[in-house]
């Protein structure tokens, strides 16, 4: 009816993966916006598996076969916007989505989830410690070539229960089947432990002068068509409202640099950007110093490469800049031949 078309929505979809962290982020970012605008969110579940994540699917999300599903929902109107963990989006955004909100970072960091409460040094020579990442291989690695690192697969639960077996927690969310510990350690984003409420299996939080996190770690991305962020109603506002420009331009940074290295996901590369405030205010944005670091490694951690490089930024044009020239700095140095980049 005519009547209906006049009326503004109140109630929005929001399309997430099954996976616990993935249903979590989803939760909580709809609460976020809930709270921001008094508009009602309610979750999606869609099929990331299988046939549908086939070719022009695959092309979507490029590396990223989890977002490719979600982005066909949001591109076909199925759902209204889309919550991705930043870090396992391709860098390059594809036609008729933007990201319209990244919310507030969290904890940036690598976890060492270990057996008997250890830390990184305290671990015993030759100690297993799984990971699939190659990124935090290398760079285990580096500060102790002594390590057998285990390359694993599978939910956040799942991995820690190579170290921690039959926890009756990790039981509570969804580690099933034959549950054997045999691993003395596990390493994890920090920001998905706690998301999980699995934090108390973090044994140290690894400083960022030893590993370095991936590019956009911590940080979460609110996908919608470009219509849903500029229509100027109560949504787009409220995706406004959560924004965090700090996380947006130190994620703009760390991903302009993985994009320039032509680096998947997958990619040895370690990238941190970090913005602190300046006192200069505008109305659209706030000048800041951002400091910028990245790693490259080879896979077995014997070569690494460690740049940093600073910049006053008072635009995300400024913040991918920095990126870029880090990028470039670490091309001209060798990079791509240490980490094995293709090019
Ligand atoms: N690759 C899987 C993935 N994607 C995002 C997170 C954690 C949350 C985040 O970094 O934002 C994880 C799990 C992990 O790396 O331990």
């Amino acid at each position: 009816m005519s009547e209906s078309q006049a009326t503004p929505r109140s109630q929005f979809t929001v399309g997430t993966r099954g996976s616990a962290l993935a249903v979590t982020q989803s939760t909580a970012t709809a609460q976020l916006l809930e709270q921001a605008s008094g508009l009602g969110f309610e979750l999606i579940q869609v099929k990331t598996e299988g046939d549908i994540v086939t070719g022009p699917l695959a092309q979507l999300g490029g590396t990223g076969v989890f977002a490719a599903a979600l982005r066909v929902s949001l591109l076909e109107g199925k759902c209204d916007l889309a919550v991705h963990s930043l870090k396992d989006l391709p860098t390059a955004q594809p036609e008729g989505l933007v990201i319209a909100t990244v919310p507030e970072r969290a904890d940036v960091r690598d976890a060492l989830c270990a057996r008997d409460g250890l830390t990184l040094d305290d671990l015993p020579t030759n100690a297993k410690v799984g990971t699939g990442s190659p990124r935090r291989a290398a760079q285990l690695l580096a500060a102790r070539p002594d390590l057998t690192i285990v390359d694993i697969r599978g939910n956040v639960p799942t991995r820690l229960a190579r170290v921690f077996g039959e926890d009756p927690s990790l039981v509570d969310v969804g580690v099933g089947g034959e549950l054997r510990s045999d691993l003395d350690a596990v390493v994890l984003a920090t920001a998905g432990l706690e998301r999980l409420g699995l934090e108390r299996f973090i044994t140290e939080r690894l400083d960022p002068s030893i590993v370095l996190p991936a590019p956009g770690q911590g940080a979460l991305a609110i996908e919608c068509r470009p219509e849903t962020a500029l229509n100027g109603d109560l949504l787009s506002t409220a995706l406004h409202t959560v924004e965090n420009q700090a996380a947006r331009w130190e994620v703009k940074a760390e991903r302009a640099l993985l994009g320039h290295l032509e680096a998947g996901c997958a990619a040895p590369i370690g990238a941190l950007g970090r913005f602190t405030l300046g006192s200069e205010h505008s109305s659209v944005s706030v000048a800041g110093e951002l400091v910028l670091e990245a790693v490259a490694c080879s896979p077995d951690g014997s070569r690494m490469m460690r740049r940093r490089a600073q910049k006053t930024v008072a635009s995300l044009a400024d913040a991918r800049a920095l990126g870029v020239q880090l990028a470039t700095e670490l091309l001209d140095a060798g990079a791509a031949d240490i980490a094995g980049l293709t090019r």
